[in-house]
């Protein structure tokens, strides 16, 4: 069954009266167990995409269903609580607090209800190659790569079957970043996560199942599951 699907999206801004499309009428659908980047150049509204996706923000037009539910009808806050998580390009982790900490208050902003909380961040954090040691320190003291998993384990406590991602690796090296595009990927194959990530990183868009690429308003979808079964049957 479709996860979150989006019907004849248009959004635009207005500026001195004008009026600027950055998406119009879009499209499309998105599964569980799916890895998908969302490419395009720059200021062609991958970011509004996202923002739509995680109900950040509303269409001007058109609707936006989880699961066949308006996005609306669930409402915004319910929908951001409970059905979303989000990873951000600088990790949004509170800086003075260790990676157990953060992952902790993650679960608590979120509301989820745990027996041992404390315990669950931990199998959390473990689940993205963070030992119990690394999260006792402070997250400054942790490399990029490390914060990015302890952001990663954060979304990961709420347990949605969505996870939304902007520029993930924007900060990393090529070797960090990899690690880290192979962990979404196993979190969608392994899983049954419905991954989505904002890229300028064509090797990124190779790893995933499907390309999103934005270009005028428009959208294009490319399967790259199928173009490697057929390279791969060539
Ligand atoms: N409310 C607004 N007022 C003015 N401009 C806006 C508004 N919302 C979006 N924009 C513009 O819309 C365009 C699309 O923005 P968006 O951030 O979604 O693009 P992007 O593809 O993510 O870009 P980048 O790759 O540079 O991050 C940009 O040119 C942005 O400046």
């Amino acid at each position: 069954m479709t996860l979150l699907e989006l019907n004849n999206v248009s959004y635009w801004y207005k500026h001195e009266n004008k009026r600027h499309d950055i998406l119009k009428k879009i499209n499309i659908s998105f599964e569980r167990g799916m890895f998908y980047t969302i490419v395009g150049p720059s200021g062609s509204g991958k970011t509004t995409f996202l923002a739509l996706a995680s109900a950040l923000d509303v269409p001007k037009e058109g609707s936006i269903f989880y699961e066949g539910k308006e996005i609306k009808k669930i409402g915004l806050t319910k929908f951001r609580s409970k059905y979303v998580s989000i990873v951000f390009q600088s990790y949004n982790l509170l800086p003075y607090m260790t990676a157990l900490q953060n992952v902790i208050t993650g679960i608590e902003i979120k509301g989820t209800k745990h027996k041992n909380k404390k315990e669950f961040a931990l199998q959390m954090l473990e689940r993205v190659g963070i030992s119990s040691e690394q999260a006792r320190q402070k997250v400054l003291t942790l490399s990029g790569g490390q914060q990015q998993r302890v952001s990663i384990a954060r979304a990961l406590c709420s347990d949605t079957d969505l996870i939304v991602a902007d520029e993930p690796t924007g900060n990393l090296d090529e070797n960090t970043a990899q690690e880290i595009v192979d962990l979404l990927q196993s979190l969608a194959h392994n899983e049954g996560k419905c991954i989505i990530v904002v890229t300028h990183d064509q090797t990124i868009a190779s790893k995933s199942d499907k390309i999103v690429k934005l270009s005028k308003g428009n959208l294009t979808l490319t399967d790259n599951m199928t173009d490697n079964l057929s390279l791969a049957g060539k």
